[in-house]
């Protein structure tokens, strides 16, 4: 790595889809100590458009290469989730701090290989790109959890809803590329580990697609007695939600609530409601991001690591086995190794 405290990190963005490119304007134009000084995109189209909101930005179409010119000095790696392990492996061994968005990789065998490489190459590089942490809203929560001020926290109830989804979305993908936020997220606001997990059908949505049996409920027993349910649910048509309801001995609390503008007009009431993760969630990115860069700059990550990826990748695993199965399915971790324990 070539920056020191003055200069700025060299950012290599991998994927310039919907999330790499938001990551390129970001960086570019919100972040501060960091630069997009390389994008590797296969796809011409979404490179050239990329590399319009990065002047100056080199372009490749494989990480390989970009890291043979000595390219970058850290990685965002924002390709679909199947091609995460190819892409960390190289970054890893060269030795660059990662920002790998959600999920880690696609099931627990790779993920596993993954922190193995990790703990070879010495010290922790790899950030997984778990947002909710850096939302404000979830932060607040977390801190009431952990003060007791509403007393001993009982359950959670949590809505993740889509207005639809791409072609391509499969029945697996419920969990594996939604239900893998809570998988990481409830675990870090409960302070516990997910023991099981399980499954129920609603009466299916015949909005959803024709492969899609949706909306579900899943259900998660947590090590310290705390039951949480989430619908997931991903055509609901009118807009993006991801809300939860924390429930206490002494009170209640809620996040996610519509916020904003409160129109009244025509004898109607209204808020505005999000339509997207990358409105909903662009305050949460945005500390994401810059949290990461700074802690690149020192040599450290500052969030999920590979092992918060390894043990959201087991979770998945078990959730994906509940969607046929009648009733919980456990949730067995193994002993986190000591490169991972602080
Ligand atoms: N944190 C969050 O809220 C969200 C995270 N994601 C995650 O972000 C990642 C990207 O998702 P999207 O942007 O929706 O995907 P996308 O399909 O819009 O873009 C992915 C891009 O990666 C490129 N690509 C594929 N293989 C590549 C390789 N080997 N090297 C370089 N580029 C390659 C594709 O050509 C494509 O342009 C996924 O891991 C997804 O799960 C997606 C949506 C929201
Ligand atoms: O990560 C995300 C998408 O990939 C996923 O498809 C959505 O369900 C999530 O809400 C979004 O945050």
């Amino acid at each position: 790595m070539s920056t020191s405290n003055t200069t700025e990190l060299r950012v290599g963005v991998v994927g310039a889809g919907i999330m790499g490119a938001d990551h390129v304007a970001r960086l570019t134009g919100t972040t501060t100590g960091a630069h997009v000084s390389a994008i590797v995109e296969p796809d011409a189209a979404r490179a050239a458009a990329a590399a319009r909101l990065a002047p100056g930005a080199k372009l490749f179409s494989r990480v390989e290469d970009a890291l043979a010119a000595d390219a970058a000095d850290a990685v965002v790696i924002a390709t679909p989730g199947r091609f995460h392990e190819p892409v960390l492996l190289p970054v890893l061994e060269a030795g660059l701090p990662i920002l790998c968005e959600k999920p880690l990789t696609q099931d627990p065998e790779s993920s596993w290989r993954i922190v193995e490489a990790e703990q070879k190459a010495g010290r922790k590089l790899i950030q997984v790109g778990f947002m909710r942490r850096f939302d404000p809203q979830y932060r607040q929560l977390r801190d009431l959890i952990a003060s007791g001020r509403a007393g001993e926290l009982l359950m959670l109830h949590g809505v993740h809803r889509n207005p639809s989804v791409p072609d391509g979305y499969t029945q697996p993908m419920l969990i594996n590329d939604s239900v893998v936020h809570e998988f990481d997220v409830v675990p870090w606001l409960a302070g516990a580990s997910i023991t099981s997990v399980e499954v129920k059908y609603a009466k299916r949505n015949a909005l959803s697609p024709a492969h899609l049996r949706e909306p579900i409920l899943v259900l998660m027993e947590l090590d310290n007695g705390v039951l949480v349910d989430v619908e997931m649910n991903v055509s609901v048509q009118f807009g993006y939600q991801v809300a939860t309801e924390a429930v206490f001995q002494r009170g209640v609390a809620r996040i996610g609530q519509p916020e904003g503008l409160q129109l009244w007009q025509d004898a109607r009431f209204a808020l505005n409601e999000h339509t997207s993760y990358v409105t909903r969630f662009k305050q949460a990115y945005d500390i994401e991001v810059q949290d990461w860069v700074d802690a690149a700059r020192r040599g450290a990550i500052a969030g999920p690591s590979a092992w918060d990826g390894f043990k959201v990748a087991v979770a998945c695993a078990a959730g994906v086995k509940a969607l046929d199965t009648a009733g919980p399915v456990p949730v067995e971790l193994p002993e986190t190794p000591e490169f991972y324990a602080v």
